[in-house]
């Protein structure tokens, strides 16, 4: 008989439901949303356009509260701390990849991936060696000093994804990473996030629209008129 060890949950949500208050009336985003990542898993969220996928990842990753349910980190309830200890908990624990990269146009590649090593204010000489190993990670040694204007859109991204994982997080969000990609693009820059979440045993929560993306998850959830439907 062979025993696995299973993985250790790392991000649970329990219920989590999120009505906007509108000029129109309410908006109903999310409903009864429950799910856990463990560490070193891939989980894709898919949906429809409207369907609560960025409302989820911003309620999983503390930019958002929900109007009722919870969110764990580990034995913590994120959704319980004071905003204090959200920034705390989203500075040290959570790594975040855009849609749009959100790489600050002034700094150069290693600039912008050592923001969040400053923000932690780790010593130099560390931001030096953990900025280097990052880039190295993500194929882009040779690209340190060029600002993100003189890369392409996928060498961007991948700027994107060194910066989110330089500060060694449990769990990284990421809303669209490939949504202003190139197919081909993509395809690279999603094997190249697989690869760092399962190296690195981080807990992953990806939101897309394309199929393609869905063959490197190790599990999809699906979420239909703000509902978790498979
Ligand atoms: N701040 C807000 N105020 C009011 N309604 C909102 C707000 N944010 C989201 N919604 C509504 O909640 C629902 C879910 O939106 P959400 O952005 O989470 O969907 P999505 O699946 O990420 O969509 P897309 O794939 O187009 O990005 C939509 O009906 C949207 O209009």
């Amino acid at each position: 008989m062979t025993t696995t060890t299973p993985a250790r949950t790392v991000l649970r949500a329990q219920g989590l439901t999120r009505v906007f208050g509108t000029g129109a009336g309410e908006v109903r985003a999310l409903t009864e949303a429950t799910l856990e990542v463990a560490a070193g898993e891939l989980l894709v969220v898919r949906g429809p356009s409207g369907s609560g996928k960025t409302t989820l990842l911003n309620l999983l990753g503390g930019l958002d509260r929900p109007t009722s349910g919870g969110v764990w980190l580990g034995d913590a309830e994120l959704t319980a701390l004071g905003e204090k200890a959200v920034l705390a908990a989203r500075r040290d624990r959570i790594g975040y990849v855009f849609q749009s990269f959100g790489l600050v146009p002034v700094l150069s590649a290693a600039e912008n991936v050592e923001v969040p090593l400053r923000l932690r204010r780790t010593p130099q000489a560390e931001r030096s060696r953990r900025v280097e190993e990052a880039l190295d990670a993500v194929g882009l040694s040779g690209h340190a000093k060029q600002r993100p204007y003189e890369l392409s859109g996928g060498q961007q991204q991948r700027v994107g994804i060194a910066r989110a994982l330089v500060a060694e997080p449990e769990v990284l969000l990421a809303d669209e990473p490939t949504g202003q990609l190139d197919s081909g693009t993509a395809a690279v820059v999603m094997d190249l996030l697989a690869r760092v979440v399962h190296e690195r045993g981080v807990a992953a929560v990806v939101s897309t629209h394309d199929p393609e993306l869905m063959a490197r998850a190790d599990r999809v959830v699906e979420l239909h008129d703000g509902r978790v439907v498979a």
